[in-house]
This record gives structure tokens, sequence and C-alpha cells, in this order.
């Protein structure tokens, strides 16, 4: 019989979950729910023994900078896993704290340098002229997208021949003041300053659960040819 079970890591859900983000992992298992799927949520957090390979989805949250310094000590470990979890195309989404994370650094406005994943070529600063706060609205390949954000990181990409924004800003600030673009689409990884939380849309929420299925598909083939 199939396997009819997604599995889902929510990285330091404990720890990056204060501006609501969980509601992201909470669409996407009623959408799979609908389509007669089970799920099965990891939450992945200090400590924890974690393999990217194991999963179907890979979610991480926003969180404030302190937390963001705690989990940045942990992170590198799962470096490896991640990196060539998203290479080989399989979905991740990661909101703001967590999008911040899988770039080179984050400059925090206390001064402090958090080191990120460096996975994805882009950093954050923050400078002291805003903290991007405010509803947003933009246009991303699978239509509108309305949302919330609220950091002071400002997001900018340091290679664009390998990045491409996840939507064009009509309004609110996005990955910073001035290139009027949000988040960053890489293969099947989305990262988004986005909460709301940002799978309220179900454009986008529909369109990660075609790639879940598409992982999960994959992933149990390998499994029943290599046992
Ligand atoms: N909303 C968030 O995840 C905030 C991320 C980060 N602490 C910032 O302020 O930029």
């Amino acid at each position: 019989m199939a396997d009819k079970t997604i599995k889902i890591a929510y990285l330091y859900e404990d720890l990056m979950n204060t501006y609501g983000d969980s509601g992201d992992v909470k669409v996407i298992r009623y959408l799979l729910d609908k389509q007669g799927y089970q799920t099965k949520v990891d939450n992945i957090s200090l400590d924890d023994k974690f393999d990217a390979n194991d999963y179907d989805f890979l979610f991480f949250g926003g969180g404030q900078d302190f937390e963001q310094t705690v989990v940045a000590k942990d992170l590198p470990r799962h470096k490896e896993t991640i990196e060539n979890y998203i290479n080989a195309g399989n979905p991740m989404l990661c909101i703001c704290g967590g999008y911040q994370l899988m770039g080179d650094y984050y400059k925090t406005n206390s001064g402090i340098t958090i080191k990120g994943l460096g996975i994805l070529p882009l950093h954050t600063i923050f400078k002291a002229d805003k903290r991007m706060i405010g509803d947003t609205r933009y246009m991303t390949e699978w239509g509108e997208v309305k949302a919330f954000e609220n950091h002071s990181g400002q997001t900018y990409f340091d290679n664009t021949n390998m990045l491409h924004p996840f939507g064009e800003m009509i309004e609110g600030y996005g990955n910073n003041p001035q290139d009027k673009v949000e988040g960053l689409r890489y293969k099947n990884f989305i990262g988004s300053y986005s909460h709301g939380p940002l799978l309220r849309n179900t454009n986008v929420a529909n369109a990660i659960v075609k790639m879940i299925l598409k992982r999960h598909e994959e992933r149990t083939a390998n499994e029943v040819e290599s046992v």
C-alpha cells in the first residue's frame, strides 16, 4: 500500500514562533488532510538529531534577534543535509528570522553579527532608518499575496544570477526599502518576510502542497528501491 504519511520537520518551533508562523504548518496539514494524506510533524530543537533527507517539507519560522542568536549556534550541524536537500529541489519554506539565517549573516541593531548557514548568497543588515512593519501586498508567480511584515533586518542578494525574488512589491517593504521585492525563490526553496501567516494565501499554499507531494512520491519510491 502506498505510504500516505507526509513527514514535516519544523525547525526550532519552540524558539522561532514569535510571529504565529506555526499557522503555515497548520494550513499545509489541513490541505494535505483534505487530499487523504496524514502528516507527521517533528519539532526539531537544540541538540536534536535531524537529517533533512528523511522529510518531505522543511519549515523554519520567524523569531526575535535573541532567539536567532541561540538557534544560530545549533544550526551549523545541519548545514550539509539542509543544503543537499535544497539543492536537490526539495521544498522548504523559511519566514523572516528563519530566512535571514539561511544567508551569510544578519547584523542586528545591537551591532551583533549572527552567522547564518551560508547556504544562500544573501546577507541581512540593520539600518537605523526604519523597522519594516505593516501590511504587505505583492505579486508572485502564483498570483497576488497579502501578508504582514515586522522586521528590522534588510536583506540583500549577493548573487542575483542564482537568486530570484519571491514577489514584486505592491505595498510594504519586503526584503529592504530599496529593491521593491519580497523574499526569495531558489528551486523549491521559498524565503519570505511574510507573516499572517503567509499560507493563508491558498494560491501559495497549494503550490507548496504540490511540491511536497512530488517530493513524497520520490522519497518513498527511493525507500522501496533500497529495501
Ligand atoms: N519577524 C522576524 O522574524 C524578525 C526577524 C529579525 N529579528 C528582525 O527583526 O529582522
